[in-house]
């Protein structure tokens, strides 16, 4: 299973979690965010990573008015290997990053309210690597620690791989991996002690429960 700790900020941090065996880590390139991290600051952490670990930027591209130019800027100037969109981006906005950027893994993030949103999917599955099912919250776009309805995602099986995001955390996983089969899944204010600075021993008890319950 693919383990993504998002919310980086410290290259230390970043480098302990990657030694832990994390697929990928995540930068939060939402200024808004206080988590946020520039590009100066996340290319000082992708350049000592080892190459096996996906480096992933993640975006508003929509609501915050970032355009697809600015969004391939950091990309590049950062040394990301994918780009997490987390805002109202439509099947176009992919498809462009994705015309723009044809080497980089791209995520497309849905806040889910209800089981009936999840055909929201649909539109994305072709012009994306993976979806990303996130919690929803009226003010916050993620980060929040509010869970889905694991319950409703019981048979979710879309076309493509998707991650399950939300409110994870090493006090919860086990029990939403009872529930729903994703290929990935996605943890940020679950494993960290206040807003960017991550607990390594969260992350590592985090990263051993996923492991032991799927290689
Ligand atoms: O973490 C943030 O501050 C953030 C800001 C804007 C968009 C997305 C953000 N984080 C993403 O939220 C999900 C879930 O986080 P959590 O585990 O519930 O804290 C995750 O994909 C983060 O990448």
């Amino acid at each position: 299973m693919y383990v993504k700790i998002c919310g980086i900020t410290q290259l230390e941090q970043g480098l302990a979690i990657a030694k832990m065996g994390a697929n990928c880590l995540g930068f939060i390139c939402v200024t808004s965010s206080p988590r946020y991290i520039d590009s100066k600051q996340i290319r000082l952490i992708t350049d000592k990573l080892p190459f096996s670990v996906d480096r992933v930027g993640v975006f508003m591209g929509v609501s915050l008015d970032t355009s697809v130019d600015e969004i391939c800027q950091v990309a590049r100037q950062s040394g990301l290997s994918g780009i997490q969109l987390h805002g109202n981006e439509s099947p176009e906005f992919c498809r462009e990053i994705k015309t723009k950027l044809p080497d980089r893994q791209l995520i497309k993030a849905l806040n889910i309210r209800s089981s009936q949103e999840l055909t929201r999917v649909d539109a994305y599955s072709d012009c994306v690597d993976a979806i990303l099912l996130d919690a929803y919250d009226p003010k916050l776009a993620g980060g929040t620690g509010k869970t889905l309805d694991w319950q409703m995602l019981t048979s979710f099986r879309p076309p493509c791989p998707w991650w399950l995001a939300g409110g994870l955390s090493p006090e919860n996983i086990t029990n939403a991996l009872s529930q729903v089969s994703p290929d990935g899944v996605d943890v940020s204010s679950g494993v960290e002690r206040s807003p960017g600075d991550k607990d390594l021993e969260l992350v590592e008890k985090f990263i051993q429960q996923v492991r032991t319950l799927k290689a």
